[in-house]
């Protein structure tokens, strides 16, 4: 039995009197993806922002590695890394450059062969190492933020659509990224509207509609989960 990462008991959020969020509960077990599955809208990003501490419920609760968001959220926020829909770094600056400073800001000391190491590790062109990152392509951004997180030690990310924008081959690379990352202990939530990506990664897919959970979808002992299964869930959703 794994043990329980991220734990979200029967949130509530309420904006301006609209429920957003109604009684939304999952946990995600250690060195498990989870994705987070809806349309626009469903309430993803709001379910997102409560695990990161900038939204908070009006009823429920939500913990990660058993420290609830309410509380201890600079705890949480050293143990995770976060990666937005679009990867903030500075352009000017180079990868290994931008990688020293956020390292800087966390106060955490790596030598450069370890940081040449997290590059090879997230599969980083090793030419692209010394290039400002204004000519990084998003999934090269992308590398680069999991290679801090791997740098920073962090056991969990979370991943705001992390393929959108991606070309094929780079999300293939980053689907077996997030795999080999996972088997080795990293714990992973996303939230996406891609159910074709969603099924080639996750270990299990929540199914959010207008602020509810409304499926959930596991992985077999030896089997991805069903795209068709789940395609068929989420556009039923969308027909009515
Ligand atoms: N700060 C806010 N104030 C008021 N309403 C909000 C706020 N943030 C989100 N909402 C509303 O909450 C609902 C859920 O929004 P949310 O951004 O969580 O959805 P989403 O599933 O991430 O959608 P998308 O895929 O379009 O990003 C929407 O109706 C949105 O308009």
């Amino acid at each position: 039995m794994k043990k329980d990462v991220i734990v979200a008991s029967s949130l509530c959020v309420r904006f301006n009197n609209q429920t957003v969020l109604d009684d939304v509960s999952f946990c995600v077990g250690e060195g498990e993806v989870f994705a987070l599955l809806g349309g626009n809208g469903a309430g993803k990003s709001t379910t997102l922002k409560t695990l990161l501490g900038t939204v908070s419920p009006a009823s429920g609760n939500a913990s990660v590695q058993g420290l609830s968001v309410n509380k201890a959220i600079d705890n949480i926020r050293r143990k995770v890394a976060y990666l937005p829909e679009s990867v903030m770094l500075y352009g000017h600056l180079t990868g290994q450059e931008n990688i020293k400073y956020f390292l800087s800001l966390a106060n955490v000391a790596r030598s450069d062969s370890e940081i040449r190491q997290a590059f090879s590790r997230v599969a980083l062109q090793e030419k692209a190492w010394h290039q400002p990152m204004s000519n990084y392509s998003k999934g090269m951004r992308q590398k680069t933020a999991i290679a801090l997180a791997l740098l920073r030690d962090a056991p969990i990310l979370f991943l705001d659509e992390p393929t959108s924008g991606l070309d094929p081959n780079a999300i293939d690379e980053f689907n077996q990224l997030i795999t080999a990352l996972a088997a080795e202990g990293t714990t992973v939530f996303m939230v996406t509207h891609d159910v074709y990506g969603a099924c080639q990664v996750a270990h299990r897919i929540g199914l959010l509609d207008n602020g509810k959970i409304v499926g959930m979808f596991e992985r077999g002992e030896q089997s991805n989960i069903d795209t068709e299964e789940v395609h068929s869930a989420f556009s039923a959703r969308h027909k009515r």
